[in-house]
């Protein structure tokens, strides 16, 4: 973990280090990507099937799991963690409920009638990671938010176990939230399956879920002919901090964030030096009950740093500058800094709002803007699954008085066809 004293080239250098982090797409990558995309698009269940066998290593015990095993699950798993993910659910759901855009009618005295609809996309794809990164909790922040949306149709995809079992955590989550149907299935192949539509796997209108460069390269070559969420990087966290801070609290937030991907950064700004110090040490000392030390050495010598700032207004102007996917504001009086804080992904303010509370609980959606792009992203929410249509209905007498405006327009714009619609419902 570097220390680094602000306003220096240090801190030059690591922000443009820090810029670097996320990369840009390999071109091997999206060749193999786009042969594996034309192969499932020509080939479709087949060719996800070959895949599967190829890159999973083995042939999955079921394609699409059947919804008494997803049943079973959810019955034979541990009361405790059933308990936790309900909880979980219920302040999830509460807070995204909130997000609920209303359609509206506007109706005018002329006989003139507008509105806009809002409605919940058809049917959405969702991604869950194999391996380590496969959580239960990603899956509430996505399943849910669908639901309220109104989606009809959740249609889940996720690599089997190297045994070509289901994870059966995973099946928990998705039957707690109501996932329709779940495909043993990932990478670029489940991907192109859920754009195009395969015999079996049905045809989505948006996909969304974090995943590996394969399935990040798979979105982006996919979007257009199916909407996507976001490309979400290596998780970040930028806590801003001054004396009152506890260097305990401080080191275990960052560590918290450092854990999920060698990529990841775990930054600290602060205006107490001695924060900084201690907070390091904190750092050596926690790790080593840790068990994924080794991945959090990695990501904090990589792209960790404690930069010592003159001032609050110092602290605030460089979390605008990072935009980080998670910003703490570990300080007295949190709320006087909330105003200035433009740029973030999820904001936790005070002692005792620590980043892991909102990754499983506290009811703000986890999948966020990374890699600074929360200077024009947002997080997951309500409005991604869900599309708007306007309505018009006007009255011969209504149309009659926007005549003229109308027609001037249109020929202004050399349309005479446009002029004509209008013209010849009053010849
Ligand atoms: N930002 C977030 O919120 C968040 C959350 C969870 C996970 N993640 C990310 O998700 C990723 C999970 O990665 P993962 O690999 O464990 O699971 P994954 O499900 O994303 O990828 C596994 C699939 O990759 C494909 N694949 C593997 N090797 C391949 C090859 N050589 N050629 C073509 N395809 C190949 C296989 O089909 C396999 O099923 C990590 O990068 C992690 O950081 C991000
Ligand atoms: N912090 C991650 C997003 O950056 C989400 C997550 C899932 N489980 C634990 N954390
Ligand atoms: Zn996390």
């Amino acid at each position: 973990m570097k220390k680094i004293f602000a306003n220096g080239t240090d801190e030059v250098a690591f922000l443009a280090d820090l810029k670097k982090r996320s990369g840009e797409t390999n071109k091997k990558v999206t060749e193999v990507v786009t042969e594996i995309i034309e192969n499932v698009k020509n080939n479709g269940d087949k060719a996800v099937k070959d895949y599967t066998l190829k890159f999973d290593g083995n042939l999955p015990q079921y394609y699409e799991v059947p919804r008494e095993v997803i049943n079973d699950a959810l019955t034979e798993a541990d009361q405790e963690f059933v308990d936790a993910l309900l909880n979980a659910q219920e302040k999830i759901a509460d807070f995204h409920q909130r997000q609920v855009e209303q359609s509206f009618i506007s109706a005018k005295d002329n006989g003139v009638i507008m509105g806009q609809r809002t409605r919940g996309l058809h049917r959405v794809g969702l991604y869950v990671p194999g391996g380590t990164a496969a959580y239960p909790s990603s899956v509430l922040m996505n399943a849910i938010p669908a639901k309220i949306a109104g989606v009809k149709e959740i249609i889940m995809v996720t690599p089997p176990l190297k045994d070509g079992t289901p994870n059966k955590d995973i099946l928990v989550a998705a039957a707690i939230c109501g996932v329709d149907r779940v495909f043993l299935s990932g990478g670029a192949q489940a991907i192109a399956a859920l754009a195009y539509g395969t015999e079996e796997i049905p045809k989505c209108d948006k996909i969304v879920g974090p995943g590996n460069i394969y399935v990040a390269t798979a979105k982006k070559l996919l979007y257009g002919v199916v909407d996507i969420d976001m490309i979400a990087g290596p998780s970040e966290i930028l806590v801003i901090a001054d004396g009152t801070a506890n260097p305990k609290f401080a080191a275990a937030d960052l560590m918290s964030q450092a854990e999920h991907d060698v990529l990841a950064s775990a930054i600290m700004v602060t205006t107490s030096e001695k924060l900084a110090d201690d907070t390091i040490k904190e750092i050596d000392r926690q790790k080593e009950y840790l068990s994924r030390k080794s991945i959090i050495e990695k990501s904090l010598d990589d792209y960790g740093a404690v930069i010592i700032a003159e001032s609050r207004e110092k602290c605030v102007e460089l979390a605008n500058e990072i935009a980080p996917e998670h910003l703490e504001v570990l300080m007295e009086n949190p709320f006087e800094l909330l105003g200035s804080l433009d740029n973030a992904g999820s904001i936790f303010l005070g002692h005792y709002a620590s980043e892991p509370l909102g990754d499983y609980y506290a009811g703000p959606n986890h999948v966020l803007p990374t890699s600074g792009t929360a200077r024009f992203f947002s997080p997951l929410g309500v409005a991604s699954f869900t599309k708007r249509t306007a309505y018009t209905y006007y009255t011969e007498d209504a149309l009659r008085q926007a005549k003229d405006d109308i027609v001037l327009i249109a020929e202004r714009e050399g349309l005479t066809a446009h002029a004509n619609a209008i013209k010849v419902r009053f010849e």
